[in-house]
This record gives C-alpha cells, structure tokens and sequence, in this order.
C-alpha cells in the first residue's frame, strides 16, 4: 500500500483537517492545527507531504522519524503539529486495513471509560455559576475555566481579590459536589502566580493549569513547593525532549500534552509513558474537534496514568462548528452519566468524517485569530 495524496481543510471553527489517501482506496484523517496559525502549519503540512507521499503508511514509526530527523531545524509548534496530524492519519489508516481501534494496535486498553472535563465562563470568566449548573444538569462534574483576566507582572489586590471571589462563589454554590481546573492561560507571571496559588489554595482546585508560560517552566518546582494544589502543564511544549526536562525538574503533578500540537500519537504514547515513571497524571489537552479528540482518547485509553480529558463541547472558541457537526458517527463520541467517554468501536480513529461537510465548509473557513490584549499601559498583556 501507499500514501497517494495528502489534502487538507481548514473549517470553521478554527480547525483543520488532514485526509490521507492511498493506492489501495483505505482513507485516514488527521487534524493538524495550530489555532490561529492554521495556515501556517497547512504550508507544513505541504512541505512535509513529500516525505509520505510513496510511502508505505503502514510504516509509522519511520515515517515518523524522517519528519522529525529529516529535517535540520526541528521541533516547535508549527512542525510538530503538522507531524501531529500526518501520525494520527497514519494510525487511522493502520487501525482500518487491519480492522482495530487504534487502542487495540496499541497493545489494549487499560479502563472501561475515560472521564472528561469541559469548560465554563469563557475568555473572561462570567456566568460560570449558570454554566456549571446547567452542565451539572447533563451530567459533568467536572470544569476547567480562566483563572484570572489580564494579570500584570506585579498584579493588583484588585485582580487577585476578582480572580479569589470567581472561586469562592463555586464553592459556595456546590461545595466539593464539583472539581475545577482553574487555568491561568500563561497570564501570571512568576511573582504573582505565588500570591495567587496562596489565595486559591483554601478552595482546592482540582488543579492549577500553566500558572506560569511554558518559557518559564524552571518556575514550576517552585510554586509546586508553596501548594498543595496540582500544577499542570503541556498544552505548549511539543515533544518528548521538552517534557523530559518539566519532567526531571519535578513541580508538575499533570502533563497535558496536545495530540494535535506535540507530534500526534506516536509521540504522545510515548510522553505518557515518560510521565508514568516519575508518577505523574496524564490529560491531555485538546480544545480541538473530533478527531484530535478521539487520538486523545486513544492515548487516554492505554496510558494507565490518564486521569482527565479536556473536550471543547460548548467550548467559548467553538463559533461556528462544533465537535460533532463533522461527524457520521456521533454516537461514537457522545459523553454518557458523569462525563465519561466510551471506548471506540470503529477501526483506526474510529471517526466516520462528514467529508461532504467537511469540503462545504472549508469553502468559507473563517481565520481565526486568539485575541491581543493590551494592560491599562498599553504593553501587551498576555491573553
Ligand atoms: O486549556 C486550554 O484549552 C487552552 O489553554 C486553550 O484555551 C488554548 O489552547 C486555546 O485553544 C488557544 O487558542
Ligand atoms: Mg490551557
């Protein structure tokens, strides 16, 4: 068998994805993104094509190995999500020439059910009390929302009382009947995500995500020192050799590695199991469509350390399309009681694709762009 073409889609909301054929007329698709950059890694993608187009798609991992070595510059948002969604159609197709879910290829899976979490309150956190109750009624338990809103580098009493109050009100509504990660979206700083660890600490989050950017992930051991309250990260670290450092340094109680940012699921198994050694959750990140979340789910289904899955049903970026909208197959990925995700029964990702919707929307894609946001001083504040 091999690859003939590869095509990519950009489709509303901020999504892409990629269909791989082949001589032998078996199908896979991957979604390759880098929200607000879909161009760019669609021109990756592109580039990246001539070293799998020929191929045997049945070679994964050598395929995988001449996209990341093959070129002298490596690595990074932009390539490892074009490698991203290149594997995951590789998978999609391995999985249905030999008639498995992917979990399967991979050796089985480890639980009966993944619990996943989904967002409330949007960019700038309001209304989450309604969002949650609303949510609760369908069953979630289980939440993540921004932190805090724009953070300067030393913050206000102000802000931190704004992002504490947000906190205390869920807790006084539903007591512990709920869990929340509280995201900080890289917007504190070092210095304050000390003074606002200490101020949250009494509501227990579930966790605190990236409390300070990637760049400055020397940090996390030190806050990680001062709380009780998991740290998390990954959502911008790309590949295992940046995982092993967050990983040697400790502070990280969760890695949230994206399956369509950090070199698909090749890659992902393997950071997993990484995070397994030195006894830390995995949940991965993915604000993404359906079929970065079912490589997600894959992974989640065979990393015995998986505890939580982000899914962008009802996510604030989804405005004009949805997980399910491109799927056949919905039921596929409903959510049952509680949140949970059910394994696959399909082969490969186990995703049909509304092709036909797919090609009728990536005729008005929309390019959508994170916002910039500016500090009462008019230095860029970030997002
Ligand atoms: O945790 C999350 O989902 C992320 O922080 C999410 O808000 C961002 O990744 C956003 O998708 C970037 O455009
Ligand atoms: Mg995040």
């Amino acid at each position: 068998m091999k690859v003939t073409r590869i095509t990519t889609y950009r489709v509303p909301p901020r999504w892409m994805f990629l269909k791989m054929e082949t001589d032998e007329g078996v199908v896979g698709w991957g979604e390759p993104v880098v929200e607000g950059r879909a161009r760019t890694v669609e021109a990756a993608v592109h580039e990246l094509s001539e070293l799998v187009v020929g191929k045997n798609p049945a070679h994964i991992n050598d395929i995988w190995q001449t996209l990341y070595r093959g070129g002298f510059y490596r690595g990074g948002a932009v390539f490892m999500s074009a490698i991203a969604g290149i594997d995951q159609a590789l998978w999609d197709i391995k999985g249905k020439v030999l008639g498995a879910p992917v979990y399967e290829l991979l050796g089985g899976r480890v639980r009966d059910r993944m619990k996943t979490y989904c967002w409330v309150g949007g960019d700038r956190p309001a209304d989450i009390i309604a969002q949650m109750k609303e949510r609760l009624a369908h069953g979630f338990d289980t939440f993540k929302l921004n932190g805090c809103e724009e953070m300067s580098i030393i913050g206000t009493s102000k802000a931190v009382d704004a992002a504490v109050a947000k906190v205390a009100q869920i807790r006084e509504a539903f007591g512990n009947t709920v869990e929340f990660g509280l995201d900080f979206h890289g917007r504190v700083s070092a210095p304050m995500a000390k003074v606002l660890v200490k101020e949250l600490e009494p509501f227990r989050p579930l966790f605190i995500e990236e409390p300070v950017l990637a760049e400055q992930a020397e940090h996390y051991p030190r806050i990680a020192a001062q709380t009780s309250i998991p740290i998390a990260a990954g959502e911008r670290m790309y590949s295992r050799f940046e995982f092993k450092h967050v990983l040697e340094r400790g502070g990280i109680s969760i890695i949230q590695p994206d399956l369509s940012h950090a070199g698909g699921i090749t890659e992902c198994v393997k950071i997993a199991a990484m995070a397994e050694a030195y006894d830390v959750a995995l949940a991965p990140h993915c604000p993404l469509g359906p079929i970065a979340l079912a490589s997600c789910l894959h992974v989640d289904f065979v990393s015995w350390n998986a505890t939580l899955q982000e899914q962008s049903m009802g996510i604030h970026y989804n405005k004009g399309g949805e997980v399910l909208d491109y799927m056949l197959n919905k039921d596929a990925l409903t959510l049952d009681d509680g949140g949970y995700a059910l394994p696959f029964k399909g082969p490969g990702l186990g995703i049909e694709v509304n092709e036909a919707l797919v090609i009728e929307r990536s005729r008005d894609p929309g390019d959508w762009r994170n916002p910039l946001w500016r500090h009462p001083d008019g230095s860029v504040a970030e997002w």
